[in-house]
């Protein structure tokens, strides 16, 4: 995951490849309740990993439901429709998913417990929920605003006598929250006509698809509820909540959206196919599967088998449309991201519930859209989408992503704008909602022009602090990062080794050991051949050698497309000598790095001290000093700034002080 404050990424071309999703947020989190309101253990195969199924987790074993997990299973010992534990106060973070069907289901049970969340949460309405449980005589308290949360439950004093009526029109969690809590009081009511539990909506059901899994979720936990239209639901007398033992969550339909709409919109890589999606196909129980017939309207080309889906670009541009989004609201954002590719106007409508998702969507989309250079209007429940004029009309934006992981995703397909613009995501880390590691996937299917993927070299002497600034720029910047000069260090140590000789006379058999050396970075440790080196490669022994290897234009030669390898989506911060003026001369920032000789003497004597390796000041001054001369002096590409470098002296700077300085330059080089 992009923990950083923003993700910059590069302006992209084409698509191909294929991607396994992680499982579906609202099954995830349903399937979890259900299996511990029910007897015995399920076993949740694929469950999804992220913010909104961790805290819902977190909330079952304060209630006393054993969770253990073994990999991409989750074994969750039922509570038999009993909590074990009367008391406690659960935080349910920004999980509309989570807090509406468990506050349903304790205050059924009763209890004495307190739900919150974050600020947004508190601002999400739960009133109509609250409403009907109170009539059928729950007992739910709000703690600060009434009609949403935080909230206390406390003990019921249940009395069915009438149909439960639930509105509809605002949130279908409301109801998926009474069908999945009611099969608790139909469970002591003996089958007998009359004892049924009886569920009215009231006003226009909206996102009827979300209420098809719930369904479909209770039937595989022996629930079969009677549908009446979408106005009545009855849950016969005696149901109850059973496990099925084991059950898969589906790869989650709206995490696809971003990648059908990728296939739409992205050209094919030469001779690939498009995007292929596994973990979720035409046999989808989720509503947003239907986002393929919206992305079929606007020219994507589809095919699919169960489980899996097979996206290319049709049409180009692609057709605008006009489309009632009731069915899909959550995958309706990727349309309106879409409409920028369109050949017109594209009106996304009665989208009204994205007002109140973990953002008012409605006017987050409409003011990020127009950044881009669209022209968007923005009504109560629709929003209409004109594309920038023209190539020249689109702009470079910062996207301002409102803790809402949908607008975070949705609008990192603007970087396949026709004016080769990157975009800016803000706060990228809001993904973890329901798909921690989007970003990841997006790059392991999309290609660009190389002269698109950005390059920030650091070189310079010893001991300056280039490694120290470059991997603190890769770090902010969520960069790949490149120590060149560890690839020589390791080269070092593996011909001394294999008995070479380090020096001219050895540096054939040098160049032609390297290609079998199997080098792997993992995190910040190197590995030559599986074993780690990461401390053997850095005594001041081996960096002499280092430096003696490092002259020889066939060992230098050798090396050159490792290093390139490293220049991968979405950048690259590379340190050593030759960065910007032979490995990267099309870098966009080159830094040369320098301080005095006492200084970085001093640096490297503190450094080695720290590690409890025993040397001297003045022994220290005279092998850096050494390196550095070779260095500079061989005629392989020789220690020197790049013609366009920026000097930057650091004697008397803090890390933290060149760090801001290059981010700075940086910053200023961005269009943003
Ligand atoms: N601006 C700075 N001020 C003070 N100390 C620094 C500064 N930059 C780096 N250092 C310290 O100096 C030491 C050497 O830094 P670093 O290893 O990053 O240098 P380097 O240029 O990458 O070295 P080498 O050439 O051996 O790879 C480290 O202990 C680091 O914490
Ligand atoms: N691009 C580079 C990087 C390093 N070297 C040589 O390797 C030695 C060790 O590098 P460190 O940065 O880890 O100290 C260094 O002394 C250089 O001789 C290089 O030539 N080119």
């Amino acid at each position: 995951m992009y923990a950083t404050a923003f993700l910059d990424i590069p302006p992209l071309n084409t698509a191909s490849g294929s991607i396994t999703l992680p499982g579906s947020k609202s099954i995830s989190n349903r399937v979890l309740l259900l299996a511990a309101l029910s007897e015995g253990s399920t076993d949740v195969h694929d469950l999804l990993d992220s913010d909104d199924t961790r805290v819902m987790l977190e909330a079952l074993r304060q209630l006393g439901c054993g969770v253990h997990q073994n990999h991409s299973t989750v074994t969750i010992e039922g509570l038999g429709g009993k909590p074990k534990v009367a008391q406690a106060k659960l935080f349910m973070g920004n999980a509309g998913t989570a807090i509406r069907p468990l506050t349903a289901a304790l205050a059924v049970m009763g209890g004495d417990y307190e739900l919150s969340g974050v600020p947004r949460m508190h601002e999400r309405p739960i009133g109509d929920l609250v409403d009907a449980m109170r009539q059928l005589g729950c007992q739910i308290d709000y703690l600060e605003k009434s009609g949403y949360p935080p909230l206390r439950i406390g003990q019921p004093t249940l009395n069915l006598s009438a149909p439960i009526q639930v509105r509809g029109d605002v949130s279908s969690q409301f109801l998926t929250a009474l069908l999945m809590a009611l099969p608790l009081v139909a469970m002591h009511r003996a089958p007998a006509l009359g004892n049924d539990v009886v569920i009215e909506v009231v006003g226009e059901l909206i996102s009827r698809p979300y209420i098809e899994i719930t369904l479909n979720l209770l039937a595989q936990f022996g629930v079969v509820v009677q549908r009446d239209g979408w106005q009545r639901f009855t849950i016969p007398a005696g149901s109850q909540i059973r496990t099925p033992g084991e059950i898969y969550v589906e790869a989650d339909a709206s995490s696809a959206s971003y990648f059908i709409a990728l296939g739409a919109i992205a050209a094919r890589a030469r001779g690939q196919k498009g995007i292929k999606i596994l973990g979720v196909g035409a046999a989808s129980i989720q509503g947003d599967i239907r986002f393929v017939e919206a992305a079929q309207m606007m020219g994507a080309q589809v095919t699919s088998g169960p489980n899996w889906l097979e996206i290319s670009r049709g049409a180009w541009p692609l057709k605008a449309i006009d489309l009632d989004c009731n069915h899909i609201p959550d995958a309706a954002m990727t349309l309106a991201v879409m409409a920028l590719y369109a050949d017109g106007t594209t009106t996304l409508r009665n989208v009204a519930s994205w007002r109140v998702k973990e953002t008012d969507r409605l006017a987050a989309m409409a003011c990020e859209l127009r950044k881009l250079g669209a022209t968007v209007d923005e009504g109560a429940d629709y929003i209409r989408i004109t594309p920038p004029a023209s190539v020249g009309a689109w702009k470079a934006a910062s996207i301002h992503t409102y803790d809402d992981h949908r607008v975070a995703m949705c609008f990192s397909l603007a970087a396949f704008n026709p004016a080769g613009l990157p975009v800016r995501i803000e706060d990228p880390k809001c993904v973890a909602k329901t798909f921690p590691d989007y970003f990841e996937a997006l790059f392991s299917l999309v290609q660009t022009s190389p002269k698109h993927v950005p390059v920030i070299c650091i070189d310079g002497p010893t001991a300056s602090g280039k490694g120290t600034l470059a991997a603190e720029l890769a770090m902010r910047l969520g960069y790949h990062f490149l120590d060149s000069g560890a690839l020589y260090r390791i080269a070092a140590l593996a011909a001394s080794r294999a008995g070479l000789p380090i020096a001219s006379s050895g540096e054939a058999q040098i160049a032609s050991l390297l290609p079998q050396l199997r080098i792997e970075f993992a995190g910040n440790r190197i590995l030559l051949n599986g074993e780690d080196m990461s401390e053997a490669i850095r005594t001041e022994e081996n960096g002499m050698n280092a430096s003696k290897v490092s002259a020889l234009a066939p060992v230098r030669a050798a090396l050159v497309a490792l290093q390139h390898s490293f220049h991968r989506l979405p950048g690259l911060v590379a340190d050593g000598r030759d960065m910007g003026s032979v490995i990267f001369p099309q870098a966009q920032l080159k830094v040369f790095l320098t301080a005095s000789a006492p200084q970085r003497a001093q640096r490297r004597f503190k450094q080695l001290i720290s590690k409890g390796i025993s040397t001297t000041l003045d022994s220290l001054r005279a092998d850096l000093e050494a390196r550095d001369e070779r260095d500079r002096t061989r005629s392989a590409s020789p220690l020197k700034p790049a013609q366009d470098a920026v000097l930057l002296d650091n004697s008397d700077l803090s890390v933290e002080t060149s760090v801001d300085l290059v981010l700075g330059w940086w910053q200023g080089k961005q269009p943003f």
